[in-house]
């Protein structure tokens, strides 16, 4: 079904509908004596009403708007499945929002512009971090992410097995392959993905072909069961079974014990609020009543993994940051303090990679957050309804 129209019109058809009303059955509700007075998808949107309000100002109204609506998925193509999926998707309307960017108008603009000019900007963050000076992002050409056009909210149908019994593509949050681009992986590189499950990001980065090692690390077993099971519907047996990759489940926030100095890239993909999954779905929901300390103690576990993962990396390799919540409290202020107590504990200066060219190069398909001091966050739009995707990219100096 194809949706082109003004977004004021599309905010008010929104409102009139109110997407994803979580619906209750009136006979149970009645004698659920000991039913919670507000179910945690309430209670998700009164938390997030009250913090992204004052956070995010006059965006919150389209943001909140486009985060009660069904969300848009990306195809990420399989590079080890033998059918020609990606001209199937381009028949159906698709365009892989990857190789369909602004890169040559980007470099343009930013010679005009100058450094200068982004560093002017760049003054308003935090005055004790450093930033690194913009420079060309090395996208890995082998990643293929197709997408319905913008205003197009047409779901894709499931993929198919080829004749060796891969999949042909893994539907996912498109906003979640810019983390695996942000990485920037190169030929050979050691890769640690910290909290790998159920592995969209993980695939992302195997479908580059140019990883010399990739160790995957989920604390859940059943979470890393289920990443197995992806694997193996993705990837060919021997790949799986040879000594290039490595799966375990240890607590991640103990890395920097196990392995330290090690890794060219390493992933932090934190468990967080999960903001859109919050507001839908009444089961396994982090902002029950009984979830209540674990949420709270969410932005000192993220801060210990990515502590964890900063110490995992050798001097001059990159570490990638990224939630899906658009909560300042477990986003920029985790990273704010990973950056003084690397420093101050572990004596690991770090400088933030500046992913403005990113941004500039996918903004066509994406909305991002105006001028965030640390990182940058694809914020949901009823016309591309992807994200809350943060991500914030560290290189560690010493
Ligand atoms: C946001 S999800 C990761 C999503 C995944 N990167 C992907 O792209 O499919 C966060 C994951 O962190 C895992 N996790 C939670 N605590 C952890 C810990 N202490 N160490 C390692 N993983 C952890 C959770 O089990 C969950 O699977």
């Amino acid at each position: 079904m194809a949706l082109f129209m003004d977004t004021g019109l599309l905010l008010r058809k929104v409102n009139n509908l109110r997407c994803f009303t979580p619906r209750r059955n009136r006979v149970k509700e009645k004698w659920a004596a000991t039913r919670a007075k507000y179910p945690p998808t309430t209670l998700a949107l009164q938390h997030f009403d009250a913090a992204y309000g004052i956070q995010l100002g006059h965006l919150w109204p389209s943001v909140r708007a486009a985060l009660l609506c069904e969300r848009k998925y990306g195809a990420l193509v399989n590079n080890f499945s033998d059918d020609d999926v990606l001209s199937d998707l381009q028949d159906q309307g698709c365009r892989d929002f990857i190789s369909d960017t602004d890169l040559e108008v980007h470099l343009e603009q930013i010679s005009a512009v100058g450094v200068e000019g982004e560093s002017s900007d760049l003054s308003t963050k935090t005055s004790d971090i450093s930033h690194q000076q913009l420079s060309p992002l090395q996208i890995s050409r082998n990643i293929k992410c197709l997408v319905f056009p913008r205003g197009d909210i047409t779901r894709f149908k499931p993929a198919k097995p080829d004749k060796f019994g891969l999949l042909g593509y893994y539907l996912m949050d498109a906003a979640s392959v810019l983390p695996c681009l942000a990485l920037d992986v190169q030929e050979g590189h050691n890769v640690l993905d910290l909290c790998a499950a159920p592995g969209g990001k993980t695939l992302t980065l195997l479908q580059t072909q140019c990883l010399g090692f990739l160790c995957v690390n989920d604390s859940s077993i059943s979470r890393t069961l289920r990443l197995k099971r992806v694997l193996h519907s993705y990837t060919p047996k021997p790949f799986l079974s040879g000594d290039n990759l490595r799966i375990t489940s240890f607590d991640g926030t103990k890395w920097g014990e196990i392995e330290r100095d090690t890794f060219d890239r390493v992933l932090v993909d934190v468990p967080c609020t999960t903001d859109r999954h919050s507001l839908v779905e009444d089961d396994n929901n982090i902002f029950s009543r009984s979830r209540t300390g674990e949420r709270r103690r969410l932005p000192q576990l993220q801060l210990e993994l990515l502590l964890a993962g900063i110490e995992a990396t050798h001097p001059g390799g990159e570490i990638l940051y990224s939630t899906c919540t658009l909560s300042q409290t477990q986003n920029q202020s985790v990273v704010e303090q990973a950056i003084h107590l690397a420093q101050e504990n572990h004596s690991i200066h770090l400088q933030v990679v500046d992913l403005k060219p990113l941004t500039h190069m996918f903004r066509k398909t994406f909305h991002f957050a105006p001028n965030l001091h640390l990182g940058e966050m694809v914020i949901p739009h009823l016309a591309a309804n992807f994200g809350p995707i943060y991500m914030c990219k560290l290189k560690r100096l010493t």
